[in-house]
């Protein structure tokens, strides 16, 4: 505990002395309570000066500082996310946003490229961050801070995002694909992005991040529900004991009943988990901070302790995700350039990132001049062309040209298509074609290194064609193989799904070292895994960038979205990793379970503290009145007054003292949880046994040299 940081919380500790915080935690209400009438008694004997006033104030006193302990670790835990919080407000500053206003010209189909000049047809208006809506518009070229949360819908740029995660490397945001999100407060470095507000002003990331390390929205989890029942029962029981013993407490002479019967009971109730349990759920969140993950649910944070299975989405998740074509191979009998020239059609109006990168490869073969005769995408893309956008059902994106439409020599419509090369097989077969030997071939090679390949195909004048493939290439990311063993030492099934092909699948599964995949998975496909998962009584994480794991994300006891995917994606989710690192469940699963061995080592340590507590008191307060219990008194105490003193001091400072093994959390190795803890409730329950002995031993061998209380 550092110094400074507990003087700080010292306020915080006083303000939750209020009894409507209070009443939320039932053992230390109770020792609240306590301390009310033992100071009620102390007052009334020292204006009558009686000889006991000493006695009863100084266990007061030892009284309210238990009380002001158990805040104290709490305004601690609380202190760590206030720097945090506060450094996190320096980049949510007051920004200018360029909003657009209204369409000059009718919009042209549903696509107007990424070529079609935004400026040219709308209005834009200067107005500040905070009045941003859901749904506005804005732009951001080179230099802007972006306004507010949003998905960009227009454009690439590369975004500094280093004022929330701390990674100083720009990132990309794009378009279309699954690396779409921006946050407010980041700051745009190159090239100009059209945004769409996702967040209202005050309800964005960073806000939520602000209340989320400052705790201001944290909530019990079940866990720590179940935790207070049981302590609160225990209290119960123990004011009913100390009750009883009433009528019989004309014990030890002259010793003042009502403070004694107090003191006795606040040994005995579990003051020390009552005192550390916020304390102990808090670091945890904030152990996940420190790792760059995000939780919006306590709840989702002990979970992620009993992970069973993990699943993950390949692109963006295991892969970088910037999928980007790198050759084209056209069939026999397909002149090259009509291939090209096809895949480019297609995408003109693709703005995901493969689509985009189709169209840059082409743009590179022709020599790089940056547009193509005849496939200019403004004259193109005219509002006569039905655009077929991208979906993660169909598996495939293109055009319909109408019949005389510049790009289309065909007298009747034109289908451009390109997409899964099982989606595009079925297609064309379905209108009377077939998919040539030599591309099946290069299907299965491209696939074999992990690549994914897409198929372009025309169908016009009743002629279906397959003119050829492109290859789309992706990098897995370093360090996966390693990580994912790691994940398997700690007994957890990793399961790829995908979208993708089989053999793609299969050849980046091998290369990431995960134990199994799913592919040419539908979004349902990803939710009814984790169904069945769950179904079979397992426990499931479920990582993934996509707008289309959304629903995966949602239903999975631990959702972790990577911070590059989608809004959706991170909205669904109850974790995000700003690092949009996939094996960051590592950390997030050992960080839940250290929570839960943390919580239960300490709770033992409580209940074994007070049952020793209450055999090295009670034959010392008994002695006198009962001789036969004076064989028990093995402790030997100087006199039943500083018995109970000492007793009441320890279980103060015991308080103190744990409150670094609370915040830190005990030691966690990756062996099995059900073995870590049973470990820990042989240390902390002999522990608790014996450290009373020890510290109420020492701690009277000093009380007992104050006048009156040593006898
Ligand atoms: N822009 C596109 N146009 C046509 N087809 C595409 C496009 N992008 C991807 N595809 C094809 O659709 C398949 C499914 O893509 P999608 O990105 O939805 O997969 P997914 O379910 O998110 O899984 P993962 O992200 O792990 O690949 C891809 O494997 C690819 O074959
Ligand atoms: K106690
Ligand atoms: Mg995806």
């Amino acid at each position: 505990m550092n110094p400074t940081n507990t003087l700080a919380a010292l306020p915080l500790a006083f303000r939750k002395l209020n009894p409507r915080q209070m009443v939320h935690s039932p053992v230390m209400f109770t020792v609240l309570i306590g301390s009310m009438v033992c100071t009620a008694v102390s007052i009334q004997q020292l204006a009558t000066g009686s000889t006991t006033a000493v006695f009863s104030i100084i266990v007061t006193v030892w009284l309210w500082l238990t009380v002001l302990f158990g805040n104290l670790s709490e305004a601690i835990a609380e202190g760590r996310g206030k720097a945090q919080a506060d450094s996190l407000r320096a980049a949510r500053t007051s920004v200018m946003a360029r909003r657009r206003t209204r369409a000059l010209m009718p919009a042209g189909g549903s696509g107007a490229g990424r070529d079609g000049d935004a400026e040219a047809g709308h209005d834009e208006e200067l107005v500040p961050g905070t009045d941003l809506k859901v749904g506005d518009i804005v732009i951001c070229e080179a230099g802007d801070l972006i306004p507010g949360d949003g998905d960009v819908i227009e454009g690439l740029a590369s975004v500094d995002e280093s004022a929330i995660t701390g990674e100083s490397a720009p990132v990309i945001r794009e378009s279309g694909g699954d690396r779409s999100s921006v946050t407010g407060g980041t700051m745009v470095l190159s090239d100009r992005i059209v945004i769409r507000i996702t967040a209202a002003s005050g309800k964005t990331f960073l806000d939520r991040m602000i209340s989320l390390v400052e705790g201001a929205t944290r909530q019990k989890t079940p866990n720590e529900i179940a935790l207070n029942v049981l302590l609160a029962s225990l209290t119960i029981v123990f004011v009913v004991c100390a009750m009883t013993l009433a009528p019989m407490a004309n014990f030890a002479n002259a010793l003042p009943t009502p403070v004694v019967l107090v003191a006795l009971l606040v040994c005995l109730i579990p003051t020390t988990i009552g005192a550390l349990v916020p304390a102990i759920g808090i670091s945890g969140m904030d152990r996940l901070i420190q790792r760059n993950v995000l939780a919006t649910s306590g709840r989702a944070v002990e979970t992620a302790g009993d992970i069973t299975t993990l699943l993950l989405d390949k692109t963006g998740t295991i892969t970088y995700g910037n999928r980007r074509a790198v050759a084209f191979l056209a069939a026999d009998g397909v002149d090259r350039q009509l291939l090209i020239d096809s895949a480019r059609l297609s995408s003109l109006a693709d703005e995901t990132p493969e689509g985009r990168s189709i169209v840059d490869l082409a743009v590179e073969l022709a020599g790089g001049a940056g547009e193509v005769p005849g496939l200019d995408a403004t004259a193109t893309l005219t509002p006569e062309v039905e655009v077929i956008e991208f979906s993660a059902v169909t598996r495939m994106s293109g055009l319909n040209l109408p019949a005389g439409h510049p790009a289309n020599p065909t007298p009747a419509v034109l289908e451009v298509r390109k997409g899964a090369a099982s989606a595009v097989e079925r297609y064309v077969k379905e209108r009377g074609g077939f998919l040539p030997q030599k591309l099946q071939e290069a299907v299965l090679k491209i696939s074999g290194t992990g690549g994914t390949p897409l198929l372009v195909s025309t169908y016009g004048g009743g002629r279906a064609q397959v003119l050829g493939v492109i290859h789309l290439a992706d990098v897995v990311k370093p360090g996966m193989k390693e990580r994912f063993a790691e994940l398997r030492a700690m007994g957890i099934k990793t399961i790829m799904i995908t979208g993708d092909n089989k053999i793609t699948a299969a050849a980046i599964a091998a290369e990431a070292g995960v134990d199994d995949f799913v592919a040419e998975a539908t979004p349902e496909d990803k939710l009814a895994v984790i169904k069945a998962e769950q179904e079979a009584g397992r426990l499931v994480a479920m990582t993934g960038d996509g707008t289309n794991d959304a629903p995966a994300l949602a239903a999975a006891d631990v959702g972790v979205a990577m911070n590059s995917g989608t809004s959706a994606a991170k909205e669904a989710a109850n974790m995000v990793d700003l690092d949009s690192d996939p094996t960051k469940l590592i950390d997030i699963v050992g960080i839940g379970k250290q929570l839960l061995i943390t919580r239960g080592s300490l709770t033992t340590f409580s209940v074994a503290n007070d049952v020793a507590k209450y055999f090295a008191i009670v034959p010392a307060l008994f002695a006198a009145t009962f001789p036969g219990l004076g064989l028990l008194n093995i402790m030997g105490l100087a006199s039943p007054e500083s018995a109970i003193l000492s007793a009441v001091i320890f279980n103060a400072v015991i308080i103190v003292l744990l409150v670094p093994l609370a915040l830190r959390g005990v030691k966690y190795r990756a062996v099995s949880a059900a073995k870590a803890l049973s470990r820990n409730l042989l240390i902390f329950g002999l522990g608790g046994v014996i450290a009373p002995f020890i510290g109420i031993k020492l701690i009277d061998l000093l009380v007992s040299l104050i006048p009156t209380i040593g006898n």
